[in-house]
């Protein structure tokens, strides 16, 4: 399998705070990977930069063969919308739109024919199961019917690298895991790779693999017994 990301050697401090310190990691093509490590290890800004949404101080992130720290920002913001889906704690909607719109903004942005982008929009909110709140807003919705149109939104431009930061933090036991699943299910039937930053045990054992971040570095992989 080839590699789609990877961080190499990454730096990012904010201020005195040095919250990556060297960081290398890499994911495959289609791979779904779980980032886990203590609070403040460094893994949301890990996950900011292979996402191309922060740029390291020093390392390289690689996207698919190429230097994603170097494109300009605008190189860095139309990848981001053509090839990544980002979905994070609290799914971030856009208050003033029923939940089919806001699923459909980032193929308008793409500047699709609007038919075509509510009815794409419609059916990514059946395949989560939150169709039936298609015509909601999302102060009407609840957590885990927020966190599936948020998802819904990250899927709809159809993206090679979904990168989700605790996507189900904020719900309880059971909706957290149906969401993740309806996630997962998603990503990979359309081959997507997944990099899934959590905290969380249970959610970290459905992916693929998982990358252990400790004080801005990767800890190396467990050798199997
Ligand atoms: N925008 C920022 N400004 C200042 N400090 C920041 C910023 N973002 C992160 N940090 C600091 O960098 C360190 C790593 O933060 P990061 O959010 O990446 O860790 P994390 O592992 O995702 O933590 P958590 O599990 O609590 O979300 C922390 O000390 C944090 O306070």
């Amino acid at each position: 399998m080839s590699v789609l990301v990877a961080a190499h050697a990454v730096r990012k401090s904010f201020g005195r705070t040095e919250a990556l310190r060297g960081a290398t990691m890499s994911v495959d093509d289609g791979e779904v990977v779980a980032v886990t490590g203590r609070s403040g290890s460094g893994k949301s800004t890990l996950l900011m930069c292979l996402a191309g949404v922060l740029r390291p101080d020093a390392g390289r992130i690689e996207y698919s063969g190429g230097r994603l720290d170097e494109l300009s920002e605008r190189d860095r913001t139309r990848l981001r919308r053509r090839e990544f889906g980002v979905v994070l704690q609290f799914g971030q909607l856009v208050p003033e739109l029923t939940a089919v719109q806001n699923v459909a903004l980032p193929l308008l942005f793409e500047r699709h024919e609007r038919a075509a982008a509510m009815r794409s929009a419609m059916s990514w909110l059946d395949r989560l199961g939150a169709g039936d709140v298609a015509g909601a807003r999302p102060g009407e919705l609840s957590g885990g019917e927020a966190q599936r149109v948020a998802i819904a939104r990250a899927l709809v431009t159809g993206p090679r690298a979904i990168f989700a930061d605790e996507p189900t933090g904020a719900l309880d036991t059971v909706s957290g895991d149906q969401v993740l699943t309806a996630l997962l299910t998603a990503a990979r039937s359309s081959y997507a790779t997944v990099v899934l930053v959590t905290h969380d045990n249970r959610v970290a054992a459905h992916a693929d693999r998982e990358i252990v971040l400790r004080d801005g570095a990767v800890e190396p992989a467990a050798v199997a017994r």
